[in-house]
């Protein structure tokens, strides 16, 4: 890429469960991206002489697997996610030398090849925000989400369970689309959220009721 010239990175959420993920490198940065990777239960390995507490942790727990050396070009065989997350960019040149075109690098002082970096998240249940600059500040990625954690709180996690159940009965009970569509929308009312957050769920229940009633001509 030019310099100056603006990187557009594809936003996508992987599954890598049962994948190999490599991390070369084991301080705090490391530990960062082994944080938000153990939510998709990928094979975790880590390549470094030492590692953080955090990270030690992770390990005795069985979520880790660690590989107490130094990085070696084969380290990185078979997986299909690497960071390259040591202090060193002589290493972290040694671990883009070794990854294969069909391999997923990220160097995480953000020299040379890079596939994908990381955003921040903020997991709510299935809610997902992932925050990105593209690399341009991660300082205000790291304050945007500080922001966003606040406003988008825990009752989140039971208010999107509560839509996912809805579509879920309105896509088995309607099969009209104009109707069924109208359904749907009709669930994201705002009164619905608030209902949720102050524990009334039967209220929404019948709500529902209702909806899918209203439509049973369309069924
Ligand atoms: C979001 C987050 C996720 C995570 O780390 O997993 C993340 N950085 C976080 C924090 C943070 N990082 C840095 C500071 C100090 C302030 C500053 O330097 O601005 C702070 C703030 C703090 O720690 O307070 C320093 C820094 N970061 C990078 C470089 C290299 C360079 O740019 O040259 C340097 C300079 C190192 C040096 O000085 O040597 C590079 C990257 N950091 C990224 C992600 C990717 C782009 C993200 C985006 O699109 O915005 C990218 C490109 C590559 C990557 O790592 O994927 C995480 C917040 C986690 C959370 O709160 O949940
Ligand atoms: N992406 C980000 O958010 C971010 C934030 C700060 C810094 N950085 C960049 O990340 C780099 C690492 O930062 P850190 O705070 O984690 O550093 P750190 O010193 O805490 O960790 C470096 C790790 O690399 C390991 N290491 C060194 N040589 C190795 C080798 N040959 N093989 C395997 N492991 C080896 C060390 O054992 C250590 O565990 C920084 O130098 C900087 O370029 C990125």
């Amino acid at each position: 890429m030019l310099k100056g010239e603006r990187m557009a990175y594809f936003p996508a959420l992987l599954n890598i469960e049962n994948k190999k993920v490599v991390i070369v490198g084991g301080g705090k940065v490391a530990t960062q991206k082994v944080r938000s990777l153990l939510p998709a239960k990928a094979h975790i390995y880590i390549i470094s002489p030492k590692l953080t507490e955090e990270l030690i942790a992770y390990v005795k727990a069985g979520h880790v697997k660690w590989h107490e050396k130094m990085f070696e070009p084969h380290d990185v065989n078979e997986a299909v996610l690497i960071f390259a997350a040591t202090d060193s960019k002589a290493v972290n040149e040694a671990v883009e030398a070794a990854t294969a075109p069909w391999q997923h690098l990220s160097r995480v002082d953000a020299k040379g090849r890079n596939d994908f970096i990381t955003p921040a998240v903020i997991r709510r249940g299935d809610l997902v925000l992932a925050i990105s600059t593209s690399g341009a500040s991660p300082g205000y990625t790291k304050k945007l989400k500080k922001e966003l954690e606040t406003q988008f709180d825990d009752s989140y996690a039971q208010y999107i369970e509560f839509l996912k159940h809805c579509r879920t009965q309105i896509i088995h009970h309607i099969t009209e689309p104009t109707a069924k569509r109208y359904a749907l929308k009709e669930t994201l009312r705002p009164e619905l959220f608030d209902w949720l957050a102050k524990g009334d769920i039967a209220r929404c229940e019948v709500f529902l009721q209702n909806l899918l009633d209203e439509n049973r001509g369309h069924i």
